[in-house]
């Protein structure tokens, strides 16, 4: 690291050493200078084996929604929403991660693509047919490697699958290690029974190969098989393929301010153990800030709506209706059951030393795996025909292949050396939307988080519909189920009941984006161009899942890693 609080000038300077940050930062770090500024430390010492072992991803204590979780300062950005109208006012504690690999450190692992349609459909938005499967999957190909499963160790008979040899191109070996879980939970085969009754049989492809709807597949996870522990941007992009001569990591230190001279980025203003100082960026500025972070530093260095910026006396830089708009958000919400099945869960709870020497000794077993299998459909025309006109009229935005619910079967420990069986549903098609703005110029304090959940009365209708699909999978396997239903329980049986309990238990599957969202100049919710530039500055690009434009259906972030790619092989190759 330079003298401290020297002057320093980069060719680009990363905002943000999260998932996206990291990635761009070390493509662009081979043929340049690169600076990342990163608010958070290193995970293993902050967070120890809660970011390691995948066994715990589920288990961080943080990641309680409450406002009362128990806090990890040093790992997360402590947002909390404002309360939710519309969602019995709750506020929701959102974690971020705060920590060199960002939310690719905190987050559930799950790793898959979204579909040909949603593609298409951003391509088209953004007038860009760079975006289609075919033109991105290079990307995906060269952001992450992935292991053929190994059944052997699996061991699982009923748990076998087949998967698309192609989806991954093993040649290119991307830094990202993907796999599939080499221990599988008992409970899960048997609620991935439950969800194919529903007529939604396993891929015979997997979920990377651009088709969700209508079917289910054991999901890849970002976990590298060899040892298994979680694969983040940072072990991935740092250090699988090695720190590139270029890269200078500013870790623990906060960016406070884009700079710019006339309406050229120049550099940002960043501050370290409360010393300020500039780092200079001779070509770019990158803003990596995440879903919430982006659109607050812009907003706070005058790019966004004028009528925001002159409230609190920021000079505009640039008038952006859309900064911090257009967030979307995807509900979540379970069925639980006590079940007579074994799980991982109850294993680590009744023998814990058992589970921790299967994992040192054999990188197996519980702790080694998040082995979620995965489901997504469109509500069927049963359920569907109850959905209001205005409810149909607007899924009709999406296209034919865009899921409308996922199923996620899981499993936890219960009470007494018992296992929960959960069966989730979340909303991968949600027409409510929420944003992300201000209330003070000073950076240190943090953005408003309005989160818009249920504010469009469809995302009530298509819940209810997939509570009672998650059910009706759940009642297919009755024989495991132990006593009365944990969740919503039994008495929750009318439309006008499963709605109530879906807006007062429902919280966040953390796949947040689109608040600086892609599009055609003059589309009032864009904030940057196809090319991530934002519009009506220069030098100045955002890349993260805040510049999607829109969140992806089910799990974002190999999109995430693979905009990071295109953004990067387009600069170095200067289109
Ligand atoms: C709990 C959780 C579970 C999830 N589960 C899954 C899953 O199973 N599968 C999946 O595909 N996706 C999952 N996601 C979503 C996925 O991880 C995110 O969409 C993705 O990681 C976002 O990447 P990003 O680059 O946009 O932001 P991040 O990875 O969050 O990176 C933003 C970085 O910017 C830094 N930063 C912000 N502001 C500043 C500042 N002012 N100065 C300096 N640094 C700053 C942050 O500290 C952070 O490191 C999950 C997310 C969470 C939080």
């Amino acid at each position: 690291q330079p003298a401290f609080g020297q002057p320093v000038t980069y060719d680009y300077v990363v905002i943000g050493g999260g998932t996206a940050g990291l990635a761009i930062a070390s493509r662009l770090a081979q043929v340049a200078s690169v600076a990342v500024i990163e608010a958070g430390g290193f995970y293993e010492q902050d967070n120890g084996n809660l970011s390691t072992i995948p066994g715990y991803a589920t288990a961080i204590p943080f990641l309680d929604t409450t406002p009362s979780y128990p806090r990890n300062s040093l790992m997360d950005w402590d947002y909390v929403s404002v309360p939710q109208t519309e969602a019995g006012g709750r506020q929701i504690h959102y974690a971020q991660g705060k920590t060199l690999g960002g939310s690719s450190a905190i987050n559930t692992l799950a790793f898959h693509r979204a579909t040909y349609g949603a593609y298409q459909k951003w391509a088209d938005l953004v007038g860009d047919q760079s975006y289609t499967f075919w033109n991105i999957l290079p990307f995906f190909k060269k952001s992450a490697f992935s292991y053929p499963p190994n059944f052997p160790k699996r061991n699982t008979p009923n748990a076998t699958f087949t998967y698309d040899l192609t989806a991954f191109n093993d040649f290119l070996r991307g830094p990202v290690q993907v796999s599939w879980a080499q221990w599988v939970d008992p409970t899960i085969t048997w609620l991935a029974k439950g969800i194919r009754s529903l007529g939604l049989p396993q891929s015979v492809l997997g979920l990377n190969s651009g088709f969700l709807t209508g079917t289910g597949a054991y999901v890849t996870t970002s976990v590298d098989p060899c040892d298994a522990t979680r694969s983040s941007s940072r072990t991935s992009y740092m250090e699988k393929i090695g720190v590139p001569a270029g890269l200078q990591v500013y870790h623990h230190t906060r960016a406070t301010k884009i700079l710019f001279s006339s309406k050229r980025a120049k550099g940002v203003q960043v501050t370290t153990n409360d010393k300020s100082y500039t780092l200079t960026a001779k070509r770019e500025v990158i803003l990596s800030a995440g879903v919430f972070g982006s659109p607050h530093l812009l907003l706070v260095s005058g790019i966004g709506p004028a009528a925001t910026l002159n409230k609190y006396n920021i000079p505009v830089i640039s008038n952006l209706a859309g900064v911090g708009q257009n967030l979307w958000d995807q509900l979540y919400f379970q069925i639980i059951n006590v079940v007579s099945t074994p799980s991982g869960g109850q294993e680590i709870a009744l023998d814990p030393a058992k589970a921790n020497k299967q994992y040192y000794k054999q990188q197996w077993g519980p702790l080694s795996s998040v082995s979620a299998y995965i489901s997504f459909e469109k509500i069927p025309s049963t359920l569907r025909s109850t959905f209001s006109r205005a409810t149909k009229v607007a899924l009709e935005w999406f296209p034919a292949d865009w899921p409308e619910v996922e199923y996620v079967a899981g499993a936890a420990a219960g009470p007494n050396g018992s296992t929960l069986g959960v069966l989730s549903a979340s909303l991968t098609a949600p027409l409510s939307r929420g944003s992300v703005t201000i209330k003070s110029a000073d950076p240190a304090t943090p953005p408003v988080i309005d989160l818009g959940w249920f504010t469009n009365p469809a995302d009530g209708e298509v819940a209810v519909a997939g509570l009672k699909r998650a059910r009706q999978a759940f009642n297919s396997i009755s024989s495991i189920k132990v006593g009365p239903e944990v969740a919503p329980g039994d008495a929750v049986k009318t439309d006008a009941q499963i709605l109530a309990f879906v807006k007062n238990a429902a919280t966040q599957i953390w796949h947040a984006g689109a608040t600086c969202s892609m599009g055609k100049n003059g589309d009032k919710r864009a904030v940057v161009d196809s090319r991530a530039k934002v519009f009506g500055v220069e030098g100045l690009r955002v890349v993260d899942a805040s510049a999607f434009p829109f969140m992806v259906p089910g799990h974002p972030q190999s999109t995430v890693y693979m905009l990071a790619e295109k953004i990067a092989d387009a600069i170095i190759k200067r289109r």
